[in-house]
């Protein structure tokens, strides 16, 4: 059984390897006569009948051998292409088409020797299996034909290969012998043997074909035997000896090959060749190989065994590993986390501490060999990235510092300007901060309209000196002290604490370049021993933002720019003259600027800015509510080793200095108007304590004073109101005969520089007067003053309406005096748009109603109240002082009071107000005031008189932003 299904797969084996070697001939076959006739349009590999049928009209046949042997058939029947008879191939073409082709053919073969077919093996209905075969055998011996032909360049010859279906031993053939004749093993038999022949003669055909066949056999004998394999030791001795013909030889090596071909179950089978020579080991052999092939079987099952074991370990370890590495990113995403929120924190107390923040930059070392004392590790290029916040803050309103301090040479100018004669893009700490300041200005033009101004000085040998200076001549000659610049106080004028500085404009980045262009030509540079271009003095570029919002708001930050000079010790800076004078210098403002970060970090109660000119310019910055930052500079070098531990330790101490948290300039346009209503009233103060001083002095000779006071027209003095001018104008108008108005009681017009006359000149006349933005003034009825009536720059205005006579009964009647401070938002409300509030002023015995309106914000309310301190105090404090002035004691004290009061209503003091104010009658004073023939006391309700009285107190002293208003009743 296991012998006949052992035969069975023998015999399919051998079929398939058939079938494949006639495919692979039938290949070959249409590859040559594609490479012979061009592309024919069949496939590759086709199948039998494909091939046939191809070939049946005898046409590419004709062709073929035609090309090869010229004339061979002198007649061909053109016919369709074989492309469209193999399309057409169901369609049975006329006999007559293609006999003619094929016998001509076929007779053209026999004469060439070659081996032919039967014109019916190419008929499609005769067809039978291997019909083919003998086709393409026919076909193959042709190209043998024609290679030899290319090759002898005579007649050629032919290899007659038979297919395995013609071949006796081919159902036998072991597969490397048959691959020995159609592969290409078979292609590298040595030819040149038959090569060297030359066959001149058709009639040495039949000689031809014997040398062939013998050559054949010899070099396929040759190539077997080279192989050695399974062939009997006597038939190599016979081959050796050259004692047998070589085609016999041949079929012996072949039958004896196939013979002695291992059989798949060694020990059943007999091997005859080793068992003629009676020395078979190879049993031994096979059955320690089958021995080691069991260990190696075994083996394999262990080692499969143990893989599959360490897989799973080596799984398992990678499922630990892995959930160990999610474990530490997870780690490390919230370590990254809190080192963000840390760093955040820290700069948020910073920024709460106001701390000068600190930065380190260090230089790259220009000698590639030499020695470095200090490393930098990483990227170098973002240097601007962390001062950016700071000039955001300049365009919210924040003074900002940014300064570049460090050694010579250590690169401060290539921070803040960036390299000399660089690109844009090379460009420094200066030109980028101006570039994002412009940036930012345009992004927020619809709500915020900039102005950005610039200023560029440089402190050389302890002069202050314009870089950006019209006259170059003030900046060639340093030397010269004509261009010396005074530093002012940051509040004076413009906020400029550099008033005669040249201030510059600019509206692009192109505008900066070229000013910062102009201000490097104009700073002092010499070379040095560690400098080629060394600054010799500190470069600070000052840049100004006014910015005003759509609400009105405003505000002036400053931000400045600071490129100090560098320190040098002169001994290895190797200067001598001028340049060690400047170095002196340099390292003396240097100094100056140590003991003020040493005092500001020490907290002392006193700071030396006034030290140098470098510390003064600087004291906003260092001192201030401003936000600083430093950029340290060093040296890698070893020999800058010293320098570059002074530079550090100075950048520690630095940090540590607390300035308090930045405030922002801005403010809204209410809070502007307070501060300047609180700035009017200081300024009314002081001229009301000048008055009180005076007045003190009137009381204590009223009379001679009264008589020597000529009477004078009357006239509305708003001297009070702190502008002595405006006064002046408006006598002077009264003079020429200005505007009428009706006249008051001759004791009010009798007016006198001294004494009474005050009493005079804060009488109110009885009509309105606007004061309007321009500062006219404007009565009731809209008859305009044409002189300017005091300048109200806030486009505020002042109405006051004075009785026409304070007895006047109409004018009682009408009369509810209201205090209204003006806000941005309420320019002449009507009483019913204006909510009410009641203040009571701490005045000795006064009450004043105001309105206030409450929709101010709570820096407003702020502001207020301390409008409403100092106008308590400005009527208190006053009189305090004069109190004070008079000790109390004195009779001038209570006079002067009541004098005060006359002055500013018009109206004699009497008893009963006095009473109602809870004062004490002043005899003394009331008889001065009797015998100095002031105003008789006025008919009117004590409580109308106080209020009138406060009221003008505060209009007095308030002229510009309080509004006084009248409602009828
Ligand atoms: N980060 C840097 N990358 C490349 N070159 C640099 C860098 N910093 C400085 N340099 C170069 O080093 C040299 C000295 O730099 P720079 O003039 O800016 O120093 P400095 O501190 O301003 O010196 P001085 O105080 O004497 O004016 C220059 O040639 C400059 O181009």
């Amino acid at each position: 059984m296991e012998a006949s299904v052992s035969a069975g797969t023998h015999d399919f084996t051998m079929a398939s390897r058939k079938a494949e070697e006639t495919a692979w001939r039938r290949f070959q076959a249409v590859q040559w006569l594609e490479s012979l006739l061009g592309p024919l349009g069949i496939s590759n590999q086709p199948s039998e009948r494909e091939f046939i049928s191809f070939l049946r009209n005898g046409l590419i046949l004709c062709n073929a051998i035609n090309k090869i042997h010229p004339g061979a058939v002198p007649k061909v029947v053109e016919n369709q292409s074989p492309l469209q008879l193999l399309t057409r191939e169901n369609q049975p073409l006329p006999a007559y088409q293609y006999f003619e082709n094929v016998r001509n053919f076929l007779v053209a073969v026999e004469e060439l020797k070659l081996p032919a077919f039967e014109a019916s093996d190419l008929e499609r209905d005769t067809m039978e299996a291997g019909s083919g075969a003998k086709v393409v055998d026919c076909i193959l011996s042709l190209k043998s034909f024609h290679e030899g032909k290319q090759t002898t360049g005579a007649n050629g010859f032919y290899k007659h290969a038979k297919s395995p279906s013609v071949v006796n031993a081919a159902n036998r053939m072991h597969s490397r012998a048959s691959a020995a004749i159609s592969s290409d093993s078979c292609r590298r038999l040595d030819m040149s043997a038959l090569c060297g022949r030359q066959l001149t003669s058709e009639g040495d055909n039949g000689k031809l074909e014997e040398y062939f066949v013998e050559s054949i056999g010899k070099l396929l004998a040759e190539y077997m035997v080279g192989s050695k394999e399974n062939i009997d030791d006597n038939l190599l001795a016979s081959y050796r000896n050259r004692d047998m013909d070589p085609v016999k030889q041949f079929n012996r090596i072949m039958s004896s090959g196939l013979e002695e071909q291992p059989q798949d179950n060694f020990p059943e089978q007999q091997c005859k060749a080793c068992l003629r020579k009676g020395n078979c080991h190879h049993r031994d052999l096979f059955k320690m190989q089958e021995k080691e092939l069991l260990d190696l079987k075994g083996l394999l099952l262990e080692t499969k065994k143990d893989f599959k074991g360490l897989q799973f370990q080596l799984q398992r370890d990678l499922k630990d590993l892995g959930t160990q590495v999610q474990e530490l990113s997870t780690a490390a995403l919230g370590y990254y986390r809190v080192v963000k929120e840390n760093r955040t924190l820290y700069n948020m107390v910073q920024d709460l501490k106001g701390n000068i923040r600190v930065y380190c930059r260090i230089r790259p070392s220009f000698v590639a060999e030499a020695i470095n004392v200090i490393d930098f590790i990483g990227e170098d290029d973002e240097v601007y990235k962390d001062t950016q916040p700071l000039i955001r803050s300049v365009m919210d309103g924040y003074n900002v510092c940014i300064f570049a301090y460090g050694q010579t040479g250590s690169g401060k100018t290539h921070t803040m300007s960036g390299p000399s004669g660089g690109l844009t893009r090379d460009m420094g700490i200066n030109y980028l901060a101006l570039n994002d300041l412009f940036r930012i200005s345009n992004g927020r033009k619809d709500i915020i309209s900039y102005e950005i101004q610039v200023q560029m000085v440089e402190i050389y040998n302890e002069q202050v000196r314009d870089l950006l200076a019209e006259d170059s001549s003030t900046v060639k000659y340093p030397f010269l002290d004509i261009h010396k610049l005074e530093i002012r106080s940051c509040t004076s004028d413009n906020g400029l604490s550099l008033p005669d500085a040249t201030v510059r404009s600019v509206k692009s980045t192109n505008d900066v370049l070229n000013l910062m262009k102009l201000g490097e030509v104009n700073r002092v540079v010499s070379s040095t021993g560690m400098n080629d271009r060394s600054s010799r003095s500190h470069c600070v570029l000052t840049v100004h933002v006014h910015g005003k919002d759509e609400s009105g708001g405003k505000f002036h930050s400053r931000l400045h720019l600071v490129d100090l000079a560098g320190s040098e010790r002169v001994d290895k800076s190797e200067v001598t003259g001028d340049r060690l004078k400047e170095a002196q210098y340099i390292n003396r403002s240097l100094s100056c600027l140590g003991d003020v970060i040493t005092a500001l970090a020490q907290k002392n109660s006193h700071i030396p800015y006034r030290n140098s000119k470098l510390t003064l310019l600087l004291q906003d910055s260092l001192g201030g509510h401003a936000k600083t930052l430093m950029l340290a500079h060093v040296s890698p070098e070893e020999d800058s080793f010293s320098e570059t531990i002074t530079t550090l330790k100075f950048a520690q101490r630095v940090s540590t200095v607390e300035l308090g948290a930045a405030h922002s300039n801005k403010e809204s346009s209410e809070v502007m108007q307070l501060k300047e209503q609180i700035e009017s009233l200081k300024q009314a103060l002081a001229n009301k304590e000048a008055q009180n001083v005076r007045l003190s002095k009137t009381c204590e000779k009223p009379r001679t004073i009264l008589e020597r006071t000529p009477p004078r027209p009357r006239r509305l003095s708003i001297e009070n109101c702190g502008n002595v001018k405006n006064v002046k104008a408006m006598n002077s108008e009264d003079k020429k005969g200005g505007p009428k108005t009706p006249s008051l009681p001759n004791r009010s017009r009798r007016l006198s520089s001294d004494g009474p006359s005050l009493l005079r000149r804060i009488t109110l006349r009885p009509e309105t007067v606007l004061i309007n933005k321009y500062g006219h003034c404007q009565t009731q009825d809209e008859e305009a003053i044409t002189k300017p009536f005091g300048h109200l720059d806030n486009g505020s205005f002042l109405l006051a309406k004075a009785p026409r006579s304070p007895t006047s009964a109409t004018f009682q009647k009408r009369v509810t005096k209201q205090m209204i401070l003006k806000t941005p938002n309420h320019k002449c409300a009507t009483k019913s748009e204006v909510k009410m509030k009641k203040l009571t002023l701490s005045t000795d015995n006064l009450t004043t109603p105001y309105m206030v309106n409450d929709s101010t914000n709570g820096k407003g309310s702020h502001i207020r109240k301390s409008l409403r301190s100092t106008i308590g105090k400005l009527i208190n404090g006053s009189e305090k002082r004069v109190s004070k002035i008079n000790d109390g004691k004195s009779p001038v004290t209570s006079s002067a009071r009541s004098l005060r009061r006359q002055s500013l209503t018009g109206i004699q003091t009497s008893g009963s107000r006095r009473s109602s104010l809870g004062g004490k009658p002043d005899d003394n004073c009331a008889k001065d005031t009797r015998n100095a023939k002031t105003p008789p006391p006025v008919h009117r309700s004590t409580k109308l008189t106080s209020q009138w009285l406060s009221s003008v107190d505060v209009l007095a002293t308030a002229p510009v932003h309080v509004l006084l208003r009248y409602f009828d009743n």
